[in-house]
């Protein structure tokens, strides 16, 4: 994957081009800032990855992984479609301008609020994840006499687990309808006898973070059986099949992702050879990256403060954030790569962790890193955060969220504000 980070002459590192300590100036820290181009180009790998076997695609943002406005209408512009999955993330992309028909709903307990909205706006597809929402949905079509277009998220019983793969019998996932217990086809059943809801085909996610193609395979070959068994059975024909995400990215020198295209490839070739197999038609293939589209094309900056040495046990130094910014590491121990931004090409001799300044012990970054001398105010900038990082940002102890500014074309944008402390207790009420 290209690189969107450099350093200059002044020995400081520069994303999309600009000096990172010129940021931190402008806009304080902690700062999320990410390379728009970089975004762009993950984008167009899986877009034209499609239009080049020419292959009827899309390719839907899953906007978990960061939600703004901005990135919306980055989005947008590179005719993406747009994964969501709560109303809020709904009334982002309303709020963007997003072309409803694009967006898909997902949801394990989509509320009636949330279908209301998605029936109102006219949202291109509905990924129906449960018997209660088939229900759910056929009242609320009936009563606003309107039809959608669905998906049937199932469960294929395959797990990625990063660098590999598990079989599960009957999956045990909050997710989706199994296809070997029969409640996918139970749940395929109870829709097509509804004619509001026209399905459109099959859904499934595998896992996250997936830096082989075999469980796509696998997934796909379960979803072909099933097909071809409901053909056979039902006359039933998939205009689509939806994938899913999951498409890995590099955090540390250790992750060997593969290229964004060659997932498209094998997507493309399995889907295509299955279909021709089964003798059915192919259908539109459609891909839901979160990660993939925008993880490596941020870096949070940071200001260092406080160090702390234990002698023969382990140096920290602590920045302004923390968990509350970056969750992921205290969450799933995921590994992230980080430098001195501002003695980017310095000799790094020394071992240290990274921790946040959180009241919370496991409040940590990164627990192994060797930087040049740190010295309080030195800039760290942490590599690969622009995926669940902001997304999955908290309040605790009352940090207030930090801001986030595009670059591209060597300007810079602010495109989210850092919240003030008025901003904090903007929901708080008297009880005096
Ligand atoms: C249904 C679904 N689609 C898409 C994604 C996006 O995944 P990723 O960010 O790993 O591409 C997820 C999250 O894992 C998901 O649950
Ligand atoms: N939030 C997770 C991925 C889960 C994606 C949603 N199914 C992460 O940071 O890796």
């Amino acid at each position: 994957m290209k690189q969107h980070v450099e350093i200059n002459d002044l020995d400081h590192l520069t994303i999309g081009g600009i000096d990172v300590t010129y940021l931190a100036e402008k806009y304080g820290t902690p700062l999320f800032v990410y390379d728009v181009e970089q975004i762009r180009a993950n984008a167009k790998a899986f877009v034209n990855g499609f239009k080049e076997l020419n292959i009827p695609a899309q390719v839907a943002y899953a906007s978990k992984a960061f939600s703004s406005i901005a990135m919306l209408q980055v989005a947008k512009q590179e005719g993406l479609s747009l994964d969501v999955v709560s109303q809020g993330e709904l009334y982002t992309a309303i709020q963007a301008d997003f072309p409803m028909d694009k967006v898909h709903m997902h949801g394990n307990n989509k509320s009636v609020a949330e279908l209301e909205m998605a029936i109102e706006h006219n949202i291109g597809c509905i990924v129906i994840d449960n018997f209660h929402e088939i229900q759910l949905l056929e009242e609320l079509l009936q009563k606003h006499d309107r039809s959608i277009h669905a998906l049937l998220r199932v469960t294929p019983g395959i797990e990625a687990h990063t660098h590999d793969y598990i079989l599960t019998g009957n999956e045990d996932s909050k997710f989706g309808f199994d296809l070997a217990n029969g409640q996918a086809e139970e749940a395929f059943k109870q829709i097509k006898r509804n004619s509001r809801i026209q399905l459109k085909g099959l859904h499934c996610h595998i896992g996250s973070q997936i830096f082989e193609t075999d469980g796509f395979v696998m997934a796909i070959r379960r979803l072909f059986e099933t097909l071809a068994n409901w053909h056979e059975r039902y006359g039933y024909q998939a205009d689509v099949l939806n994938l899913g995400g999951g498409f890995g990215i590099r955090y540390t020198k250790e992750d060997e992702p593969l290229a964004l295209e060659s997932y498209v490839e094998v997507l493309v070739k399995e889907i295509t050879e299955q279909a021709h197999y089964y003798k059915l038609n192919s259908p539109e293939i459609w891909i839901e990256p979160g990660r993939a589209i925008v993880g490596n094309t941020a870096i949070t900056l940071y200001t260092v403060g406080s160090k702390k040495e234990i002698p023969n046990v382990r140096n920290y130094i602590a920045i302004d954030g923390g968990m509350t910014d970056n969750i992921r590491p205290a969450l799933y121990q995921a590994k992230y790569d980080a430098i001195l931004a501002n003695k980017a090409a310095r000799e790094k001799t020394y071992q240290t962790a990274v921790a946040g300044k959180c009241c919370e012990s496991g409040d940590m970054l990164l627990w192994d890193l060797l930087l040049p001398e740190v010295e309080p105010g030195d800039i760290l900038a942490v590599f690969s955060t622009g995926a669940y990082g902001y997304s999955m940002s908290s309040h605790y102890n009352r940090f207030p969220k930090a801001a986030v500014v595009f670059v591209e074309n060597g300007h810079d944008k602010l495109v989210m504000r850092r919240e003030s402390y008025q901003d904090l207790i903007r929901n708080d009420l008297s009880y005096e």
